[in-house]
């Protein structure tokens, strides 16, 4: 079967910084894989480079079939496909439901807002209150619920765990295994292995801006030592 999210021998460069020197990443429809590697490797690039944030780049990019390298930016997101930077974006001094509202539904399925707040029940507590008072975990949580009601079919996180609480992190696990039994493709960029352990079906490690290595989580257990040499995990 055809991969839903594809890139072959990408290359791409800020300015005249060659950051990624040949990424091959495939990722099935309803898979969820996770982008392991030290700081600097080239992790969020990969993401900004599939969105088209990074217009120097060549080599292929394919989602749903569509050559993503020759799509203009401002269309990506009419693909089905979404991002959630590390930064996460919310507007400080719009509420909860106006950050939820304000980007336009762009793909069809976008989830409609009962649904985001069965998903997000903490969100629609808050939903009157401005993103300044919001703690990381729920900015962490209506990013994503943002994305998803922009009707996006694939998501690429950016370290959605990065400075929470054990027990927010815990949450947001079970909010991908739902997206997930709804068919949901996720892309995983995290330092914490631990979580990424619980919830991915695949791994990928980067390292200088090339996969070097790929396993499903069932291999886990057999490539903890090179994780550990190349992680410290
Ligand atoms: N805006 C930018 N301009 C120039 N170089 C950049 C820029 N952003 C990142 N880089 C460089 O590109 C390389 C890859 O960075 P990237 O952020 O993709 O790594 P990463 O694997 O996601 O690590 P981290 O977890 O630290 O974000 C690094 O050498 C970084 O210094």
């Amino acid at each position: 079967m055809k991969p839903l999210l594809e890139l072959k021998n990408v290359e791409a460069w800020y300015g005249e910084s060659h950051v990624l020197h040949g990424v091959n990443m495939h990722v099935a429809e309803g898979e969820m894989i996770c982008i392991l590697g030290r700081n600097g490797m080239g992790k969020t690039t990969t993401l900004r480079t599939i969105m088209g944030n990074l217009r120097k780049r060549t080599g292929e990019i394919t989602f749903a079939g569509k050559d993503l390298i020759t799509t203009p930016l401002h269309r990506v997101a009419h693909t089905g496909i979404g991002y959630v930077p590390e930064e996460r974006g919310i507007f400080a001094t719009l509420s909860v439901e106006e950050n939820l509202m304000l980007p336009p539904v762009v793909a069809g399925g976008g989830m409609p807002l009962r649904e985001i707040y069965d998903l997000f029940p903490n969100l629609e507590e808050r939903r009157n209150s401005p993103g300044t008072k919001l703690s990381g975990g729920e900015q962490q949580m209506l990013a994503m619920a943002r994305i998803l009601r922009t009707g996006a079919r694939c998501i690429l996180l950016d370290e959605p765990t990065e400075g929470l609480a054990p027990v927010i992190i815990q949450r947001i696990g079970e909010v991908l295994v739902q997206l997930k039994k709804r068919g949901m493709t996720v892309v995983l960029v995290e330092q914490n292995f631990r979580f990424a352990a619980q919830v991915a079906d695949r791994f990928y490690l980067m390292d200088h801006g090339q996969m070097t290595a790929e396993f499903p989580v069932s291999e886990l257990a057999a490539q903890m030592g090179m994780l550990n040499r190349e992680l410290g995990v």
